[in-house]
């Protein structure tokens, strides 16, 4: 059976969490905090993150979760979560979705630690480069849910774009909960909460960790 390393705030490994789920492949849940000294992530990904999938060898390893979802979605492809190469420009708009979902959960980790800094020591034209990204990206998923053309981003099922776009929204609902895009993106606030109903995204929402060791 797979492990997979995973934390609880992770909107990173929340989606590998969601695909599993969707194709029914059993693992184990390892969750850990990455930024402790405990964690054990550098004895498998050698950037020392999660998510991190450990093979049924209990050695071998697929890490970065993009490529983690390209990893299962290549090895078990039913149900697919990606449109077929006969629709390559959708199977790709999925992936460009994808993208900026992840940006944005990257920006906000910078800015969020960034945040942990003692304030002098913070840089503000810094943390306001990255809540631009935020801001940019939250305006593309905004228009593209505001697009769709039924319940999902890209053709008419549950898939990678909406796993993306689900762990994204439920990282600020989690991390930011005052931050204001669920009136600013009505379209894509009623995508997030329908998405928040199906049990795989039900069975994964986000909380807080503590860490112990000092990151910054
Ligand atoms: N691009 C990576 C980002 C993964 C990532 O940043 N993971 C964090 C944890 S979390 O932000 O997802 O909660 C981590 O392990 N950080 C530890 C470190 O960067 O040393 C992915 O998509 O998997």
């Amino acid at each position: 059976m797979f492990t997979l390393i995973s934390a609880t705030p992770s909107p990173y490994a929340r989606k590998v969490r969601i695909a599993l789920a969707e194709k029914k492949l059993p693992f184990t849940l390892q969750t850990e905090v990455p930024w402790d000294s405990t964690t054990q992530t550098k004895q498998y990904n050698p950037l020392e993150k999660l998510p991190v999938l450990i093979l049924e060898d209990g050695k071998s390893a697929v890490y970065e979760s993009s490529y983690i979802l390209e990893w299962i979605e290549a090895k078990y492809p039913d149900p697919p979560l990606l449109p077929g190469p006969d629709d390559i420009d959708a199977r790709l708009f999925a992936k460009k979705i994808q993208v900026v979902a992840d940006g944005i959960c990257d920006a906000l980790v910078i800015a969020f630690f960034e945040k942990m800094r003692d304030p002098e020591k913070q840089s503000q034209p810094w943390i306001d480069r990255q809540m631009r990204k935020v801001e940019g990206g939250l305006k593309a998923l905004g228009e593209w849910a505001e697009q769709r053309q039924s319940d999902y981003l890209v053709g008419d099922k549950l898939g990678l774009a909406d796993i993306a776009v689900g762990s994204v929204c439920g990282y600020l609902a989690c991390r930011w909960p005052d931050h204001g895009w669920r009136d600013t993106y009505p379209a894509l606030k009623k995508h997030w909460q329908m998405l928040e109903e199906i049990p795989s995204f039900k069975e994964t929402r986000p909380s807080p960790q503590t860490m112990k060791d000092k990151v910054v």
